[in-house]
């Protein structure tokens, strides 16, 4: 399969940096969101999981065609919760039927890491909505009850290695595991909707137990009420993923950097861009004293 960067020659950079402001806007005014947490972390996992179906193998999957937009690809048991995010989009689209779904959901994600506070993440637009028979079987997104051997070869598919691995694991800093979603309960009291270092700083620091949640499900508990996903230990436990973690964890902007060239490299895994296709570097809502 061969998806080919589509550039819009009637769009410039201030039309995208239209978009970016309005979900920007959007994120702070509705800011009571999931117990005052908001919208950032779930526009980040939307964007994430729209990428998260890309098998290098082939070339398929990916966020290129836009498939989260079809039943099939919602239905995936690994995109409950969702819909949350789809529908915060859903007004956007209609101000802007002029964007790919695509584009619009990688934007997303790019403008909720940027406006909470992380690193600035290059953006390239050109993603083409694909018809719904090109959305990838379900199946293809991680599964959390697993260690590192899974975790290594779950992002080796996405054609990621172990820093870029840990880096992207990072993004748990955000947001929390909701039992009705995932059947993963916490953190609880963490204000998780500020883009830190802070989930490598936790898996170091806080002592990890390994239970049975109330759901049924094992997951690590910490006393002060923080939570890791199988996976998420899965870092510590390995001694490769270790070294990187505790560089991260000890220097916030190593982490930053390899976080804001890998998230690019997700969210255009199987895309190929012309020499002519734009790079786009967004500025905050405060860069622009909006
Ligand atoms: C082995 C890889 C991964 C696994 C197994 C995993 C699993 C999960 C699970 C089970 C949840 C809870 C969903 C819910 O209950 O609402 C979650 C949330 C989240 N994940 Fe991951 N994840 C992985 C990698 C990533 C990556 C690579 C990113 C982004 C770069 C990411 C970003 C997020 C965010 C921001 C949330 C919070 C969403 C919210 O607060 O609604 N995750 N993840
Ligand atoms: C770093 C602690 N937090 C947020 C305060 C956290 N920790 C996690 N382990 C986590 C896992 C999946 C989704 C969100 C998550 N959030």
């Amino acid at each position: 399969v061969v998806h080919i960067a589509a550039v819009n020659k009637d769009r410039s950079f201030d039309d995208y940096q239209r978009i970016y402001n309005t979900i920007a806007e959007k994120i702070r005014e509705e800011d009571e969101y999931d117990g005052y947490i908001g919208y950032g972390p779930i526009l980040v996992r939307l964007g994430w999981h729209s990428s998260g179906t890309y098998d290098k193998n082939d070339n398929t999957g990916g966020s290129y065609g836009g498939t989260m937009r079809f039943k099939l690809e919602q239905s995936d048991g690994a995109n409950n919760g969702l819909g949350n995010a789809r529908a915060f989009m859903e007004p956007i689209l209609k101000e802007f039927p002029w964007i790919s779904h695509g584009d619009l959901y990688t934007l997303g994600a790019v403008c909720a890491v940027q406006e909470l506070q992380g690193p600035k993440v290059k953006w390239r637009p050109g993603r083409v909505d694909m018809p719904e028979d090109t959305t990838p079987k379900n199946g293809r997104l991680p599964d959390a009850a697993n260690g590192a051997d899974y975790v290594r070869n779950f992002y080796a598919r996405l054609n990621m290695n172990d820093r870029e691995a840990v880096a992207l694991t990072g993004a748990h800093c955000l947001g929390r595991t909701h039992l009705k979603n995932s059947g993963f309960d916490g953190p609880w009291g963490a204000a998780s909707n500020s883009f830190t270092n802070e989930f490598f700083v936790n898996l170091l620091n806080e002592q990890w137990k390994l239970q049975k949640n109330k759901a049924g499900n094992m997951q690590y508990d910490s006393p002060k009420g923080y939570m890791m996903l199988e996976t998420d230990y899965a870092l510590v436990q390995d001694p490769a993923y270790l070294k990187i973690v505790k560089e991260f964890a000890n220097n916030e902007g190593a982490f930053f950097k390899e976080f804001a060239s890998c998230f690019q490299k997700l969210l255009e895994n199987g895309i190929d861009y012309p020499k002519d296709a734009p790079t786009y570097v967004f500025k905050t809502l405060d860069e622009q004293d909006l």
